[in-house]
């Protein structure tokens, strides 16, 4: 077996040997990791391998990256013609002569509310929905990227992988679904395609795509964001302690971007580290900063030229709050001291899955300044250790502000994150880069998440119902705005909630001043200022009658906001008014819920935290 991380292969039985094996070949051999390698044209003829990925937060396009790395140094006996992967983000599958093709290797996302990212939604359709196709010539094998906090855990990547099966496609290895960028499944299903490639009959052929062609884009997205100026800033919240909460308002200039953008659509941001947190960083490397080094695979344009200082490289690109289990295994292997090296195997015992509770509770429970600062007597290679960080990836908050009134501004709440840990206070990434860091008038990378599944109706006629505690009211902020400004005839009934009405009540002047035109009609679940709980799905249940009416009557229905309880929550309050009000029983009100969901009357913006 050829190993790119040594974890996945690790039986417990030799805990010494697990440690000082050499992990990931391509970053350990120091192979030019540059983002445009990765865009080949084969001059000469070979053995090709197509490796496609489809993303919304790029994660999916980071292990395509490896998985091309871990096949092009795949070593071949006999023939010597090498194995030559080509990278594809699914958006570009129509450049794909699939005819040529021999073996495909797709890395796959779910997001939404179990929906494919939405680059690869037109492969997915196409996929899924054109007849008379046939694959038999076709071998392959899907990494399913998911999250089972979700009701749809990897629903794209098992859709396509029976699809596959059903075209007559030979499967390589089976399909392995990755729940929450679990590194361990990733390597293991990386090792397994490695292991049965080298005897795949591919022909050598020569290339007949051109990759430079099809990737000409010069349009901004997620991997080449436009530098927009932020214009304002505001505060949302009142602190008296703080307990209370902090959430900005951020306005964001698009003018010149050319980039167009749908009430309901997401804004990403590429924010920047705390330097207080690089700092730390850089102090547990006992290193000035100013060492130079290579700019990760996953920079977005424009990409630097040459190598770049340590500390721009941990403040722009490298996630400093997750630790990847491999930093510790690298970390027990090289440290000189006795009893680092005890607490590493003691973490490592039962190997680098999710299985292994002890290091995944220590993995949740610190950022990698303490990881750095428990073995500050190992001493890696400086890029060895670089290739265990996490990249730092973009932050999407749902745009507040509607481009019917201004086409060319993007706004967006966001709640400050603030907390301590081991005694220490720390920041949440995004949002306190746009509070503290970012200043009115400065540049900030941005790029437009375009969510189709949260959109208004096409019939002004028709009534809305928003239901958004929290930030959970920032797409709804576009909507009414929308509403307002296209004159739309339907009722606007926007459920908010927060903590307290003079602390927490987001955008309270702008909603009361359109209660009062009666442009909105507005509920508000103060939870914390009477003595009883109370929360949006109360409301909804007070307003029982009136909602089931609105349902009747043809009204969509959205939900914004935390996934775990609160759409639950939701979702339940309205299982329980079609039952009270329509008298149906559970199985006809799930029908009912579900026949409004794939009608899109019902929709959801929703996450978990
Ligand atoms: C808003 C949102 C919605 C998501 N919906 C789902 C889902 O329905 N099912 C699932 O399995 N995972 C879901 N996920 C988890 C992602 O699939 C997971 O984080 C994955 O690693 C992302 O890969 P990517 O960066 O390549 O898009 C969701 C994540 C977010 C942020």
């Amino acid at each position: 077996t050829l190993l790119t991380t040594s974890g996945s292969s690790y039986g417990g039985n030799s805990l010494e040997a697990f440690i000082s094996q050499e992990g990931d070949l391509a970053t350990e051999k120091m192979i030019d990791r540059s983002a445009d390698r990765y865009s080949v044209n084969y001059t000469d003829p070979g053995k090709q391998v197509l490796v496609m990925f489809g993303t919304e937060y790029g994660c999916s396009e980071e292990v395509a990256k490896k998985l091309f790395d871990s096949v092009a140094s795949l070593p071949l006996d006999g023939s010597g013609a090498r194995l030559q992967p080509r990278l594809v983000n699914a958006q570009q599958h129509s450049a794909v002569d699939w005819s040529q093709e021999r073996v495909l290797l797709m890395v796959i996302s779910t997001s939404g509310d179990g929906v494919p990212p939405t680059d690869a939604r037109d492969f997915c359709d196409w996929l899924l929905g054109t007849r008379d196709m046939e694959m038999s010539h076709l071998h392959y094998s899907v990494l399913a990227l998911g999250d089972s906090n979700y009701p749809h855990f990897c629903r794209t990547g098992r859709s396509l992988d029976k699809r596959l099966t059903d075209l007559r496609a030979t499967q390589l290895v089976p399909r392995s679904d990755v729940d929450q960028e679990d590194w361990s499944v990733i390597d293991s299903w990386i090792d397994a395609v490695l292991d049965v490639l080298p005897a795949v009959a591919i022909e050598t052929k020569l290339d007949y795509l051109s990759l430079d062609a099809v990737s000409s884009d010069q349009a901004y997205h997620r991997t080449r964001p436009f530098m927009a100026t932020m214009t304002v800033k505001r505060s949302l919240t009142v602190q008296e302690t703080s307990d209370d909460k902090e959430t900005i308002h951020c306005e964001f200039e698009l003018a010149g971007s050319g980039l167009t953008f749908t009430a309901g659509d997401a804004l990403g941001i590429y924010p920047q580290n705390n330097p207080a947190e690089v700092r730390a960083v850089l102090t547990a490397l006992q290193a000035t900063g100013t060492e130079l080094v290579a700019a990760p695979s996953w920079v977005y344009h424009p990409q630097p030229d040459g190598k770049i200082p340590l500390e721009e490289a941990l403040m722009k690109y490298y996630d400093l709050k997750h630790v990847n289990p491999e930093l510790v295994k690298l970390l027990t292997k090289h440290t000189s001291n006795r009893k680092e090296r005890l607490e590493g195997e003691r973490l490592l015992k039962d190997g680098l899955s999710k299985n292994n509770i002890v290091l995944w509770s220590y993995l949740q429970s610190n950022e990698v300044a303490d990881v750095l600062r428990n073995f500050q007597r190992a001493h890696p290679p400086l890029h060895l250790l670089l290739s265990k960080l996490k990249g730092l990836q973009p932050r999407y908050y749902s745009i507040a502000s509607s481009p019917v009134l201004d086409p060319e501004k993007a706004s967006v709440t966001a709640a400050v994150v603030r907390y301590s840990l081991h005694g220490i206070p720390r920041t949440g990434v995004t949002t306190t880069y746009l509070q503290d860091r970012l200043q009115v008038n400065q540049l900030c990378p941005v790029f437009i998440s375009h969510t189709p599944d949260f959109r208004l109706p096409s019939n002004n006629n028709l009534s809305i119902i928003m239901i958004g505690p929290g930030t959970g009211i920032a797409p709804f902020m576009a909507f009414i705005q929308e509403r307002v400004a296209t004159g739309a005839s339907g009722d606007n009934i926007l459920y908010f909630g927060c903590r307290h009405r003079s602390k927490d009540f987001l955008y309270k002047s702008e909603l009361e001043s359109w209660t009062k035109n009666r442009s909105l009609r507005l509920r508000v679940a103060f939870s914390r200022d009477q003595d009883k709980k109370i929360y949006v799905q109360d409301l909804l249940q007070t307003d029982a009658k009136n909602i089931w009416r609105h349902l009747q009557n043809g009204a969509h229905v959205y939900v914004c906001g935390d996934a775990r309880h609160m759409a639950h929550d939701v979702h339940q309050a309205l299982t329980d008014i079609c039952q009270g009000q329509g008298d149906m029983d559970a199985g006809q009100a799930r029908t009912f819920l579900l026949e409004m969901e794939q009608v899109n009357r019902y929709q959801k913006d929703v996450w978990v935290t």
